[in-house]
Formats: C-alpha cells, structure tokens, sequence
C-alpha cells in the first residue's frame, strides 16, 4: 500500500491542505480563503477558531476528495504563518483575543521605546532579529496587558500561547501537545537561537510567564497523534516548521549560499547560511533554517510585509481589475510605467528598512498616468522589494549570488518573474512544484517516518519548471532601480 503526507499550510490568505505522495507530488488540494480584519489603522487580526475549524474541514476534505482512509497517511506536517500570536485557555480551549497577525503594528510605539532605552543589541545578539512588531514577544504582551485578566490568568498556569502551527497541534491532539518547532520558536523574540530555549532575560523584559509557552522540539519529531475520532484513525503529527523555512526546504536549499524567495501575500528572501549564524551588517534577520536530530542550521532572512497583498489591494480595494491573473495581463501590454513607482508600505516596510510607521505611496503620477501604469508599478515594487534585499544579501555574503529559487501563488506570474529576473540581473528558477511551503513539511514528515534518511535525497526530487534570465539593459536596469530607491526614501518616516 503507498503511503501519503498530508500538509497543512495555514498561510495569510488561506488554509491549504495538500496530500502528496511520498514522491512530492500533490495529489490533491483543499483550500480555503481567510476572513481578514482589520479593526484600526495598522491592526490586522484572525479568527483563531476560523483558523482551527477551517483546517479541520479543510484535512477531511482533503482525504476524502482523495478517497484515502486515515490509516494511508504516515503523517501529518503543519506549516504556518509565521509570528502570528493566539493565547488560549488551557481548559476551554477558546482564545481569549483574536489572533494579532504578523502584520499588526500595534506595538510600534512599544518597540520604538524598547530601541531608545537601548535594548537592540541585547536582543539581536540572543534572537538574531531586530526590535519590531512584526515578533510575537510584544504582541503576546499587548494580549496579556490589554485583555481584561489575561496576566492574571497567565501567572496562574491557565492560559497557552502559541503561533499558529502550536494552536492547531494543541487542536488536533486533543489538548494533548503543547509543542512549537525550532523555526517557529525562532521567530517569537522570546527564542535564544544559540542556546535553543527560551531565554529568561527576554521572558522578564517583555514580561512574559514561561508556563504560557509551548516546549520546543526539531522540525521532524514526534508531536503527537490526532484526537480519537477525528479522522478514522489516529494520525501522527510529524513534521512542523514555519511557512518561510518549510519552503527552503521544499526549494531543497540545503547547501549552504542557496537562496529561495517566497511571493505570497508577503515576500520572504532566505539563504542557508549553514551551521553557523550570520549577523548581518544590512538588517537583514539571523533565523533558524531547520533543526534536525538536534542539529541547526541557520539562515539569513529579508521579510518584505507586502507583495501579494499589492495585487489583492488593486484588485479588492481599488477594484482596478476582476481577476489576480488579469495584473498580468495589464503588465504584459503595458510598455513603459513611465517613472510611476508604488511603496506598498501598507504596514510599515519590513527589511532593509524596518519603518513600522511608513505608509504606502505612489510617485511620479501625470494626466496621462492610468489603471495600467500603477497596476504595473504594483507588481514593479514587489522586485524591486526584492532587489533591496538581495544587494542587503549579497553585501552580507562572501560568495556573490547567483541564481534565486522562487514560489508561492505570485510566482506564477511570468511576467513579474521576468522583471525580477531583470531588475536582480540573476537567474531565477521556478521548480515544477509551486507548493514548496506544503512540499517543505511533507519532506520533515518522510525523513521522522523514515522513508527518506537524508536531505540528499530530498534534494534529488527538485526540478526545474522555468528559468528566467535577465535581458534588459544594465543603464535601463539602474535608471529603474534608483527610481524606486527615491521613492521608498520618502514614505520612510522613523529613520
Ligand atoms: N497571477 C498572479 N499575479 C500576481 N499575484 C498573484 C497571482 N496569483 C496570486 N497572486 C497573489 O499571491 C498571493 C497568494 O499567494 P499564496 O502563496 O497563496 O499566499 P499566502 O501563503 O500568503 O496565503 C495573493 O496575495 C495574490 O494576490
Ligand atoms: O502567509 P505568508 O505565506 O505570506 O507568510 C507569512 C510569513 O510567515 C510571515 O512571517
């Protein structure tokens, strides 16, 4: 009998669940869009429980559109948008706030005060991250501070706190496991990335009670077994690690110096980095990349809040088209954006820049300038985004980079990928599976169930889709280039 993983990827936008064959090859996908809310300026919240009974539905679905028992799944591996934070009752279950998404800079005024008493270089040193509301830390204690007697409660053993990946386990094990992986964790501001554990100084500075918090174990490991009568049998939960970092590893970016680029409803630039970390001299972030049989591997990372959502914004909020794939269409028959440039800077900028109080603007604007110039420009950002964070990356580096592995739902876009190609002036490379961020945890869930004993051979399953090479003009290239740089120097307010 062939055995399957089934994946869930509980992104930003929506809840997927992906059954692969141990291959790595989909055999079906159920998906659904999530509800946003956006209560305040700079607020962005979930439903946890929208978030639970989604993926829930989502994984019966997904058996069931397979026609797959229970008992044909070898594991489950959950990935997950990153930071996110939920705080539950440990008895009830329910959540007692929304879940404050990675977006959310409600604690910008916080994290500003952290910086001016000087806490940067303390943090940077034990988490690899800068100070900024993009973490979990400070958004954990804005529930715990702001929710009538969460503190309380906390202090008392009551409540939990996990990122989205420990809320669904704690879920789908019955309140049974209350377990992070070491990706995740990395990204709380509460993680001692070298020391692997959560780190007391950090705990008292952001004031946080250690019972809240999930144990943390390697991406493939034992998390425990789905709830008796869930499915129609008990399936073991094998694999976790944050969407960004489960995408490295379904990229197969295992050597170090690979890099791969994620265009969801963020973009999120990784390089392996290997054993060892890399404080960066641009702003870039010091991450975990995996931890297998307790050993890590680390990795550079450039956060950008906004790609996708650009798209999703000219479509939704300024109704400049019908479709997603219709921005391609308007890029394609646009020639020239004629010096039109648009900062998605909707929550901030992330990396190099870490403005949590820049907002988005659009420059270069005439009589004649229309719906196909600032639709281009909107895709436009999205590189040239993504170029602010390879020259960070490679000023970092000692190896110059060379080619650049991408996916997620925008990476389909060939035009934009073309563009990427031009602006970067370096190959990119689409694999043939674009669901890397499902494939990355499919792949922790075969090397715990031991069908697979190495990365190695994970690696020998990548293929190449298409590869885009950069044919514009080096002076057209540049001119482009520092356009873009003028305009984001004016959104930026904080430096
Ligand atoms: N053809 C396309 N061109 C441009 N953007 C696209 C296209 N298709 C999807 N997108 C964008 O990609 C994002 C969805 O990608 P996905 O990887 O599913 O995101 P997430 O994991 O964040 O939920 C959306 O923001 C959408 O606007
Ligand atoms: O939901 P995505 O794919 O945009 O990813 C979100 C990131 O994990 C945030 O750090």
């Amino acid at each position: 009998m062939v055995s399957y993983i089934l994946s869930i990827d509980q992104g930003t936008t929506s809840t997927r669940v992906i059954i692969f064959d141990p291959l790595g090859h989909p055999i079906t996908t159920a998906q659904k869009t999530m509800e946003q809310s956006f209560p305040k300026d700079g607020w962005v919240e979930h439903d946890p429980h929208e978030i639970w009974s989604t993926t829930l539905a989502l994984c019966q679905q997904a058996l069931k559109q397979a026609h797959l028992k229970g008992e044909s799944i070898i594991g489950i591996g959950i990935t997950n948008q990153r930071e996110t934070t939920i705080v539950w009752d440990k008895l009830t279950g329910k959540a007692i706030y929304p879940a404050i998404v990675w977006q959310d800079r409600r604690t910008a005024d916080y994290c500003q005060s952290l910086k001016e008493a000087g806490y940067e270089q303390q943090v940077l040193s034990k988490t690899g991250l800068l100070i900024d509301p993009y973490f979990s830390a400070t958004k954990l204690r804005w529930i715990l501070d702001n929710v009538p007697n969460a503190r309380t409660k906390a202090c008392k053993g009551e409540l939990l706190f996990g990122t989205v990946d420990s809320f669904l386990l704690w879920n789908l094990t019955g309140g049974q496991s209350h377990y992070t992986d070491a990706t995740n964790a990395a990204r709380t501001m509460l993680f001692n990335i070298h020391e692997q554990s959560w780190d007391n100084d950090l705990l008292a500075l952001f004031d946080i009670p250690e019972a809240l918090l999930p144990t943390v174990l390697d991406c493939a490991a034992e998390f425990g077994h789905t709830q008796n009568g869930m499915f129609d049998c008990q399936i073991p939960i094998l694999g976790i690690a944050g969407d960004q970092q489960s995408a490295l590893i379904g990229q197969a970016c295992f050597n170090e110096g690979m890099v791969k680029s994620t265009y969801g409803t963020g973009c999120f630039m990784i390089k392996n980095t290997g054993t060892e970390p890399v404080i960066s001299k641009n702003r870039l972030l010091t991450t975990i990349a995996y931890r297998l049989q307790g050993k890590t591997t680390y990795a550079l990372e450039g956060s950008i809040f906004v790609a996708g959502a650009t798209v999703q914004w000219l479509r939704d909020g300024l109704k400049l088209f019908a479709n997603t794939s219709d921005a391609e269409l308007i890029a394609e028959s646009t020639p020239d954006t004629r010096g039109v440039y648009l900062v998605p800077a909707f929550t901030g900028l992330g990396a190099p820049y870490w403005d949590p109080k820049a907002r988005g603007a659009i420059f270069g604007l005439t009589r004649d300038t229309g719906i196909q110039e600032i639709v281009t420009a909107g895709l436009e950002s999205v590189c040239y985004q993504t170029c602010d964070l390879l020259l960070a990356m490679q000023e970092d580096s000692a190896s110059p980079l060379t080619t650049l592995r991408v996916d997620g739902g925008m990476a389909i876009n060939n035009w934009l990928m073309q563009f990427l190609a031009d602006i970067l002036n370096i190959t990119v490379e689409r694999p043939v599976t674009n669901e890397t961020t499902a494939l990355g945890v499919a792949w922790l869930v075969t090397l715990q169930a031991n069908i697979y004993q190495s990365l190695d051979e994970i690696a020998s399953h990548w293929s190449l889709q298409r590869c885009f090479t950069p044919v514009i003009a080096e002076d057209k290239r540049q001119q482009l280039y520092n356009g873009w740089l003028k305009a984001v120097e004016r959104v930026c307010l904080t430096q």
